[in-house]
């Protein structure tokens, strides 16, 4: 029978130095990360408390009137809107969402209340982003790549961001909270309330990621799957709304900075005689292409812009 469980990897000897149980995780991340892109961490660096915290203060935003909410609608030139926005009416997608990039950036959008939501939210992004930096390094270890390659790769943080995001219940046949899809950055976490409804692809099936209190869900996405030509797997995955109650979460995206160059790496190419299976690209390209998906979601789903795009068919 096919394994329907995801697997949760314990950080806490990346935090005390225990070398084999560092390797025993490597083991499992490598593993997880070839096949399909999805696992769990717990004693991963976030205040358990924290993410709780920022889940409940989320709630209060939406559940707060929709004249407040657009309050703190977004600004003019972010390269993705910071601040409150809610999928077009016409979008399969069915959610709304607060978006920031990294606490001191100034194209950040915050609702006046509740008073202490910006407070906390920026302490929870910057625990996320000390965790990024060491599942990125992780990866990097598991992907035999020199010490610290990919954290010079990636040295610029402003391109982080962090989602809260708000799933409207159903009461009907629409259950598509967040229709399947890769991420385009490097690395994803994600943490839940107790609703549930994300789900990763594994062999052909949906497999539920069942909310663990504390725990984050990483996926790994579009630009290590290129980087490492396929050897990592961007994660499919998606949510479906569930009845009655509202679902919120948080996602985490450990970016690449827009300039930034991407394609496959020597060592996965012409160092081992394989072909790119990627044509190099400007990152902020990409982003822009994956946020126009949001934004102005085309009526034929063909149309929709994944990695694919950059693809070299053999
Ligand atoms: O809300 C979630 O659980 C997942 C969010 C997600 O996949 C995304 O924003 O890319
Ligand atoms: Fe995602």
């Amino acid at each position: 029978m096919a394994d329907t469980s995801i697997v949760t990897v314990d950080l806490s000897p990346f935090f005390n130095g225990d070398e084999s149980g560092m390797k025993d995780a490597k083991e499992v991340i490598t593993r997880a990360c070839s096949d399909y892109g999805f696992f769990q961490v717990v004693n991963h660096g976030v205040p358990p408390s924290l993410m709780a915290q920022a889940l409940d203060l989320s709630k209060t935003f939406f559940e707060s009137p929709n004249e407040e909410k657009l309050k703190a609608s977004p600004g003019e030139g972010a390269p993705l809107p910071a601040g409150y926005s809610k999928q077009p009416d016409h979008s399969a997608d069915n959610n709304e969402y607060l978006l920031m990039f990294p606490p001191a950036s100034s194209f950040n959008v915050y609702p006046n209340n509740p008073p202490e939501l910006k407070e906390v939210f920026e302490e929870t992004f910057s625990h996320l982003r000390k965790t990024g930096l060491l599942v990125e390094s992780i990866l990097n270890d598991c992907l035999g790549l020199p010490p610290n390659f990919l954290k010079e790769f990636n040295h610029d943080r402003s391109w982080d961001f962090m989602v809260a995001l708000r799933y409207f219940p159903t009461n009907d046949v629409r259950l598509n909270g967040l229709s399947a899809h890769e991420d385009g950055n490097c690395v994803t976490f994600v943490f839940q309330d107790d609703v549930g409804g994300l789900e990763v692809l594994k062999d052909g099936v949906w497999i539920p990621a069942i909310p663990t209190v504390g725990s984050l869900v990483v996926n790994v996405g579009d630009v290590i799957q290129v980087l490492s030509n396929n050897k990592f797997k961007s994660a499919t995955h998606r949510v479906i709304r569930q009845e009655v109650k509202s679902r919120h979460s948080f996602a985490y995206f450990h970016n690449l900075e827009g300039e930034k160059w991407v394609e496959p790496l020597p060592k996965f190419t012409e160092e081992i005689g394989e072909a790119a299976k990627y044509r190099g690209f400007v990152y902020k390209d990409y982003q822009a292409m994956r946020m126009r998906n949001k934004t102005h979601p085309p009526s034929d789903p063909k149309d929709i812009i994944h990695i694919t795009h950059y693809a070299i068919s053999t």
